[in-house]
């Protein structure tokens, strides 16, 4: 007998045997807590993980900083892999957050981007006219942010088995929001009357910058995120008229493009007026800051899952107080399948850490659900 059907054997064994292995990884990384409560399904206690998880507020970030600039940071996927791992381990949370920028798809559009010290991003060649918006280069696959998707898969790679990565990219609103405005902005007021003076241009732009992000979160999900996050942190500055016609639409066309499909967490800050039509956009879990009760925002949202909403200032209280207001988010939530605990917005700067790491030892520890320990 030759030999030939034997290795061909071994060969086709340890072929099987690697697929039952991402398999298993599969199985563990979508029953976890995180990934259940997605779906809406029971967890044996109540998922948390927070926005800006990893950041100054961190003295190992910190220390990083002062040798790495930001964006270097960011381009670096090694480094941004460790950011995110170590910060993830450190607190205990439920998921990792891909350690990136909202803006660095800017960059590729053919944007000029700078994190200037104390003053937040700035973009020194904002979108002023009709020129601009024609001259904006929609990106056609997401080989120039190749960088992130190499720190998803280095991540994805040193993280446990059974820790859920977030890939995440900025919203079409918010982004545009930057690009007009040339950086933060209080008022929005250039970004509105760019909307309200020429529609067609301002479809154009969101479609652009829509069609741009779709692949880029793809691209996140096939490199290895289980789940992505879209921030719309200022789209709360709309009226829920002005959301529905300018904003919704490309919101919505985002969320349908995304393949293959992941669930998608939709963030907003200020949106109590706009729950309704968050909901409409597809997104799989909703956002909320700690503006509303979690219940009432929940009614509104309906059968979707929920993140939230523990204002972020509340790290700053005695460990009775940070107990005391998550325990009444807890409450709210009241052991109905789909609730992520969160922060409201970012974590902030100046936050103590030992704070964040007992938020979510507390977290866990309240939501304790006996009848349905067994599962994981
Ligand atoms: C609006 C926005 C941006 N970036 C982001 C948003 C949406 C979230 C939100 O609403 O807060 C998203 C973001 N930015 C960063 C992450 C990393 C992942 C995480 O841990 O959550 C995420 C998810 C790192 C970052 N992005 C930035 C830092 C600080 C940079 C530094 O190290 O100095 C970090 C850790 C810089 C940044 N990047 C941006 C701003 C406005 C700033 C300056 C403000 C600030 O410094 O906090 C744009």
């Amino acid at each position: 007998m030759s030999e030939e059907p034997k290795a061909k054997r071994i060969s086709e064994r340890a072929r099987e045997l690697e697929e039952t292995a991402s398999f298993a990884q599969i199985d563990l990384l979508q029953n976890s807590p995180f990934m259940r409560a997605c779906r809406r399904e029971p967890t044996p206690y109540t998922p948390i993980w927070l926005m800006r998880q990893a950041g100054r507020y961190m003295p190992e970030y910190r220390l990083l900083r002062e040798r790495v600039p930001f964006l270097e940071l960011c381009k670096s996927p090694e480094l941004a892999a460790e950011v995110t791992v170590n910060a993830a381990e450190r607190l205990g949370v439920d998921a990792a957050i891909i350690f990136a920028d909202l803006l660095l798809i800017v960059e590729p559009m053919g944007f000029r981007l700078e994190y200037a010290k104390g003053d937040g991003p700035i973009i020194h060649n904002p979108v002023r006219s009709a020129q601009d918006v024609e001259g904006l280069r929609e990106m056609e696959d997401a080989a120039p942010l190749d960088y992130v998707l190499q720190a998803i898969r280095l991540t994805r790679r040193a993280l446990p088995q059974d820790l859920p990565l977030i890939g995440f990219a900025g919203a079409p609103f918010t982004l545009a929001s930057y690009l007009i405005e040339g950086g933060g902005s209080r008022n929005f007021m250039r970004t509105k009357t760019f909307m309200y003076s020429d529609e067609g241009l301002w479809n154009e732009l969101l479609s652009r910058l829509a069609r741009s992000l779709a692949r880029f979160l793809s691209a996140q999900i096939e490199a290895g995120a289980q789940a992505i996050q879209i921030f719309d942190s200022w789209v709360g500055t709309l009226s829920p008229d002005d959301y529905r016609k300018f904003v919704l639409p490309h919101t919505k066309s985002l969320i349908e493009s995304i393949s293959p499909r992941a669930p998608v967490i939709y963030f907003g800050t200020g949106t109590a007026g706009l729950l309704e039509l968050m909901r409409e956009t597809g997104g799989d879990v909703i956002g909320v800051d700690w503006r509303i009760q979690l219940d009432h925002a929940w009614q509104r949202i309906g059968e979707r899952a929920i993140m939230g909403n523990l204002d972020p200032v509340t790290l700053f209280a005695d460990l009775p107080i940070i107990r005391d207001r998550a325990r009444s988010i807890l409450d709210r939530a009241d052991n109905r399948p789909g609730h992520i605990f969160n922060l409201g917005h970012g974590i902030l700067p100046q936050t103590p850490v030992e704070n964040v790491v007992a938020l979510v030892e507390m977290v866990h520890e309240m939501s304790q659900r006996r009848e349905t320990r067994s599962m994981t």
